[in-house]
């Protein structure tokens, strides 16, 4: 059979994707290669693991591609062809968060983009389970969005590890390697349950058993009940397999990538960069459930008292941040917070304090001329512009258009508009061709966001080592091309959601030595001091500050 080899694209940088869709994910998977239907049904319809004939891995996207051209030509991928009907037996939490993560790896959907999107989305997602699953389940209610929402993130946030314990309670490697996509999701999920949530074991075996029986067919059912089973014993005898960090560095790299669930070269990068042990309270507060922060939009008048009596009045708990006045930090209760609609209204944004203290390096006073340089979707144009007071402008470039159509969208629902103008374009040409200097220039450039693995549970999955060397050298022509929009005087401002020196300390480095007309304007008079590294940067540490990994460089032009 052949493989299918669809790389889903991902933005180099940390903001969500908008336009992504699952059917059309697929129909262009279906595009890049073509398929074996008959194949691809008998695989459907065979027993829990199909045979491995070929010696040649499958992936899982192979599987999935060939999954969704069952359900795209068929429509049902009831594989018996049963008539699509409500199943009262299934749970729909666990039948929604089976095929939300096989939308998001297979489709390249963003798990927090689908978790952000609050009540209603159930019946989108009811949709999806029905032309996936072929049935419906009971409605979602708030505790089932709840599950889902710490389900799916948790499973694609220890995938690794879930693989390697499904792995070792397999007969045979070749069941692993060869699983269909929703089997092994719903293995996941499963153990995911067992292991990390320690939710009642049998329940959660039956219940697992039962999703697999009807999505799939009983032999699915009863991999699903072998596998768990096994998993709850080694569990309750305290003897789950795990690997012994022992041997050289890229063996203890790879040991510590399946026990704490990261890419093995991120492992390996940021035990060369910060030491073992940091490397491991790094992953494990990438593993952790993040908290949220939200910013109050002074631009339209509401002020964070108004905030918190909103937040009170919903009853979600909260914490005034310690370091922005604008800002709440919160650990639960985001859905009450989108369904109360204060989100679509423009009155508070969901904003990391990490990317705030960006903008207190900015330090935008009314009347100053700002550029913003890679701007879209627009979290920190809008933190900008609510600071001027009406007076001054901003000029949001991007070269997504669709990313910049949401930031000009946002600033009319903000009421900062006034201040904020746009440019489609990409920033290399817009420097050649545009003379006019400005007080302030931001390049919050595209990146790794290796700094907010906690908050985008799919990123760590989506990053390759190549990356890294690919953004470099992006970074350095952005970095160039902002310079030339700064006035004699001015500021410049290199911003990253990452915490990789390559990306942070060495580009500054690198670009001082091509500029020497610009110098460090050390950070310590814009954000508190145990942000400021001893060169003068910004630097927010997820371990030590318990908030997103950031980093600026504020630049002054003398010439
Ligand atoms: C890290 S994101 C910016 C996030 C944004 N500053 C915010 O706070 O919401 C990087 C952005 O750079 C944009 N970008 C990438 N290459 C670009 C280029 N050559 N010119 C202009 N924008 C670019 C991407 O489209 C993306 O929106």
């Amino acid at each position: 059979m052949e493989a299918f080899h669809c790389r889903v694209n991902t933005p180099l940088c940390n903001s969500n994707n908008y336009n992504t869709n699952f059917l059309a994910s697929m129909q262009r998977m279906i595009s890049v290669q073509p398929c074996n239907y008959a194949r691809l049904l008998s695989v459907s319809c065979s027993s829990a693991a199909p045979p491995a004939k070929n010696n040649k891995r499958r992936t899982s996207r192979d599987y999935s591609a060939k999954t969704s051209i069952t359900t795209s030509r068929t429509g049902s991928s009831n594989p018996a062809g049963k008539p699509q009907k409500l199943n009262s037996e299934v749970s729909p939490h666990r039948a929604v968060s089976a095929v939300r993560l096989m939308r998001i790896e297979l489709g390249g959907a963003f798990a927090d983009l689908l978790n952000d999107q609050g009540k209603g989305s159930g019946d989108n997602e009811m949709g999806y389970v029905e032309r996936t699953l072929g049935f419906r389940t009971r409605n979602l209610d708030d505790r089932d969005l709840r599950l889902v929402s710490e389900i799916v993130g948790g499973t694609i946030r220890w995938r690794k590890y879930l693989d390697h314990l499904i792995l070792s309670l397999c007969h045979e490697e070749s069941t692993f390697r060869d699983m269909e996509p929703l089997l092994l999701q719903i293995l996941r999920i499963g153990v995911y349950e067992v292991v990390k949530l320690e939710m009642p074991p049998y329940a959660v075996v039956d219940e697992n058993v039962r999703l697999a029986k009807a999505a799939l067919r009983p032999g699915a059912g009863n991999m699903v009940n072998g596998i768990l089973r096994k998993l709850v014993v080694l569990k309750e005898s305290n003897s789950l397999p795990s690997p012994k960090v022992e041997g050289d560095d890229r063996q203890q790299a790879r040991a510590l990538a399946t026990i704490h669930s990261h890419p093995v070269w991120m492992v390996r990068r940021w035990m060369k960069h910060l030491g073992q042990e940091k490397a491991i309270e790094l992953m494990m507060w990438n593993n952790s459930n993040p908290y949220f922060s939200l910013r109050a939009n002074t631009g339209k008048g509401f002020t964070r008292a108004d905030l918190v009596t909103q937040l009170e009045m919903f009853k979600v708990p909260y914490e005034f941040s310690p370091h922005l006045d604008d800002f709440v930090r919160i650990r639960t209760g985001m859905q009450v917070i989108i369904q109360a609609g204060l989100l679509r209204k423009g009155l508070c944004s969901v904003q990391d304090e990490s990317a705030g203290l960006v903008v207190s390096v900015v330090d935008p006073r009314p009347g100053d001329t700002i550029v913003d340089c890679c701007a879209a979707p627009g979290g920190k144009t809008l933190f900008m512009a609510s600071q001027l007071s009406g007076q001054g402008s901003i000029c949001a470039i991007d070269i997504n258009k669709g990313r910049l159509r949401i930031l000009k969208e946002t600033a009319e629902l903000h009421e900062v508009d006034s201040v904020v103008t746009t440019a489609h374009a990409d920033l290399r040409t817009f420097a050649d061709e545009n003379c006019a200097k400005s007080d302030k220039v931001l390049l919050d450039t595209p990146c790794s966001g290796l700094g907010v693995l906690s908050k985008r549970a799919d990123l760590r999955w989506n990053r390759r080592l190549e990356d890294m060397k690919e953004l470099k050298h992006l970074q350095d022509e952005l970095l160039d091309a902002a310079s030339m929009l700064v006035k004699i005087g001015g500021v410049l401002v290199y911003s990253t959601c990452s915490i990789d020196p390559d990306e942070n300390e060495e580009r500054v480095g690198a670009f001082l030595q091509r500029h020497p007309e610009f110098y460090v304007d050390p950070a310590d008079g814009y954000v508190p001091s145990t942000f400021v590294t001893e060169n003068g940067f910004y630097s927010s540490n997820p371990v030590e500050h318990s908030l997103d990994g950031a980093f600026s460089a504020r630049l002054l032009r003398s010439r």
